[in-house]
């Protein structure tokens, strides 16, 4: 008989639920770390793909496996006409979130072997997901404009070809390479909510797919990577430096959460949301002025007065809303793209869930009744 020993912890904060050699948070001193490496020196110098060949494979790639890496995923990001027939039919006035979990879960439909034991399906996997994911969002949002989905470019790099996929102009180099340090900060962040949730569906022995298609509906949420897209919508809705204070003191009062605030680990700023406002500042010296980055500044000097006592302070969907739509990307697609990057994460968390298996299966503090008589329905 097994007896539960253990206190209730809601959220399991501070529960350690796992062994991970992925990625390490210090949340008093604001570092993040991919496979050892500060995400400050990634930011600076690596790719998008090559943190995520570091972060999946556990080390970084000679010249020769990123070359081979690249090149597999620019030949697999084609999607097939049946997925692109199947996303037509969506509605346009769905969230692109629930348009990914879909189309993320009907790959699973056509390359579903469950072979985890063959290295080849392995790979496999991880370079179709890595591939397809970004043309099926871009896709999405061609098609619920009416206009048919972009082809994917194979002379183009992997955040150009995606920007290009989506706006259907080449970017500016400039652009395309924030947007790549973007899809690094984004990649990976221990054992996050989504990437609990891909591990937990990871230790079923289930597909990759359906791995990756359990993770994106968890990330969808406002209180995870959903809270990209809230941020804008806050500030929206602040619409002045002058409305700051009182915005912050009202939702203080009510009890709410300021969204792109806050965070489990991290009792300081968040280094990514750091790194976010210094590319969100480099794009407006290039682009022009956002006036709501006035506001973003203001809302989280006044959020540190009131709520730096706790640890609340700026996360990393705070930020990262306004390099996105000075990029002119629409704002409910801040969270798909956050997805785009996060399959990195996800994937490396099910190579490791796999390698060393055990089903999660943790147990709960029963609070209901016993021996209760079963009524039949015409006497109750
Ligand atoms: C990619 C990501 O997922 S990053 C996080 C994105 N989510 C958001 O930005 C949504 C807003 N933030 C939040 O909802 C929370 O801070 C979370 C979900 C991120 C973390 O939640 P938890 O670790 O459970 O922290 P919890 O909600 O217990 O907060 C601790 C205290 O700080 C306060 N607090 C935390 N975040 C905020 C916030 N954004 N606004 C106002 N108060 C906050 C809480 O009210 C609580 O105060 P109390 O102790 O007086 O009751
Ligand atoms: O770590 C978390 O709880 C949330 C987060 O910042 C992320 O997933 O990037």
């Amino acid at each position: 008989m097994t007896v539960a020993t253990c206190e209730y912890i809601p959220g399991l904060a501070n529960v350690p639920a796992a062994q991970s050699s992925v990625s390490h948070v210090n949340g008093q001193s604001g570092i993040l770390e991919y496979r050892g490496i500060r995400i400050e020196g990634l930011a600076q110098k690596s790719t998008f793909l090559e943190t995520a060949y570091l972060l999946i494979w556990g080390e970084l790639p000679t010249k020769d496996e990123l070359d081979s890496f690249e090149r597999d995923i620019r030949y697999h990001r084609r999607i097939k006409y049946r997925i692109r027939d199947m996303m037509k039919c969506f509605p346009e006035t769905g969230h692109p979130m629930d348009a990914l979990q879909t189309s993320a879960a009907a790959l699973g439909l056509f390359y579903s072997r469950r072979a985890l034991n063959d290295p080849q399906y392995i790979r496999g996997a991880v370079v179709r997901l890595l591939a397809k994911i970004p043309t099926m969002v871009a896709a999405f949002q061609l098609m619920r404009k009416g206009n048919d989905a972009v082809q994917p470019n194979d002379d183009l790099d992997y955040a150009t070809n995606f920007l290009y996929m989506l706006t259907e102009r080449l970017p500016d180099p400039l652009a395309a390479r924030i947007f790549d340090v973007c899809l690094m900060l984004h990649a990976e962040h221990t054992i996050n909510a989504s990437t609990f949730s891909a591990m937990v569906t990871a230790s079923t022995m289930t597909d990759p797919y359906a791995v990756i298609a359990s993770a994106v509906g968890t990330l969808a949420g406002p209180l995870h990577g959903g809270a990209n897209e809230e941020v804008i919508l806050m500030l929206e809705e602040i619409g002045s430096v002058e409305n700051v204070r009182p915005y912050v003191e009202q939702a203080i009062a009510q009890k709410s959460k300021i969204m792109g605030f806050g965070h489990r680990v991290y009792k300081v700023k968040d280094p990514r949301a750091t790194i976010l406002q210094g590319l969100a500042e480099q794009l407006f010296e290039k682009t022009g002025h956002d006036t709501y980055y006035d506001i973003a500044v203001e809302l989280e000097k006044v959020v540190e007065e009131k709520l730096g006592h706790k640890g609340v302070y700026a996360n990393v969907d705070f930020y990262s809303g306004l390099v996105y739509r000075k990029l002119g990307i629409p704002t409910d697609l801040f969270t798909p793209i956050f997805a785009i990057a996060r399959v990195a994460g996800w994937l490396a968390h099910w190579r490791e869930q796999i390698g060393e298996n055990r089903i999660f299966r943790p147990t709960q503090i029963y609070t209901g009744q016993h021996n209760i008589p079963y009524i039949p329905i015409y006497e109750r």
